[in-house]
């Protein structure tokens, strides 16, 4: 039963303060995930979190995206370091509530070919599971084919971590309840693009990779349920309830 769950970047960052963690906001994160692998309401876990704050910053002022590449190694190394920081942070929070958490950094484990298509390496990731560890990846650099670098979302990740491990359930915390409609109630479940597509606009603030109607896409192509939900409710959907929105 492997279980992927993504941490926004703007739930666990000041996502309009560069660089700034929202260090209480991660730790109730990091204590509902301790408590879900406790009771043993989840066996396998694989954690996944955006850039927030940390890695959209950077993109956006070196001008790269998830089609657009740059070349130069000190944009190159801004972004990735931004995210490597945030990474070493969210291991710290875990680590102080005794979740056995490893990282992977996706710039060295994945690749796009010509056609923007992802490969990632998950072998590691599938025996780190099988080791009792819970990988923790992010939004990333990325290697690709004709642009050099672009960025790779960590909701790109989760589809490739949720199809490759046969994921029994996937989740996106956000900082929305879930998926709102135009009237800001929660859509509670969403399976076809076009019915909703009015409603789903880019994010609030900065970052390159798309906000929620990317997301809704991505998830929909999964073939397995996934739900979007705020923080409040990463308990609900660890313990395997209804949360937020569902998709698919
Ligand atoms: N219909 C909608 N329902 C909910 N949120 C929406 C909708 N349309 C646009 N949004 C925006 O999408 C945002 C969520 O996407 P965003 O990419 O910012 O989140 P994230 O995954 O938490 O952050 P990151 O990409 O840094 O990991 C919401 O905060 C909101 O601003
Ligand atoms: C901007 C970078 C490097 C990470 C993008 O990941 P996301 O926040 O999940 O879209």
């Amino acid at each position: 039963m492997v279980t992927v769950l993504k941490l926004g970047g703007s739930v666990i960052t000041e996502k309009d303060r560069p660089e700034t963690l929202d260090g209480e906001a991660l730790a109730a994160l990091a204590e509902a995930i301790a408590a879900a692998l406790d009771d043993g309401a989840v066996e396998d876990l694989v954690i996944v979190h955006g850039g927030g704050s940390f890695g959209h910053h950077h993109a956006a002022e070196h001008g790269v995206s998830a089609s657009e590449g740059i070349r130069d190694v000190g944009g190159i190394m801004a972004v990735h370091g931004a995210m490597k920081t945030l990474n070493q942070f969210v291991l710290s929070r875990l680590h102080a509530v005794d979740v056995p958490a490893v990282p992977v950094h996706p710039f060295s484990a994945a690749a796009r070919d010509a056609d923007g298509d992802l490969t990632l390496m998950t072998e590691q990731v599938a025996t780190m599971v099988d080791e009792g560890f819970v990988p923790v990846l992010h939004g990333d650099g990325v290697v690709h084919a004709g642009e050099a670098v672009t960025v790779l979302s960590g909701d790109e990740l989760v589809t490739e971590l949720a199809g490759a491990l046969e994921a029994d359930r996937v989740g996106l915390c956000s900082t929305v309840p879930g998926v709102l409609d135009g009237d800001d109630e929660v859509i509670p479940h969403i399976d076809d693009f076009d019915e909703v597509a009015d409603a789903l606009g880019a994010s609030d603030s900065t970052d390159v990779t798309g906000g929620m109607a990317a997301k809704v896409r991505e998830l929909l192509a999964l073939g397995s349920p996934a739900y979007v939900f705020g923080p409040d409710a990463v308990g609900t959907f660890l313990a395997g309830g209804d949360a937020g929105t569902r998709i698919g």
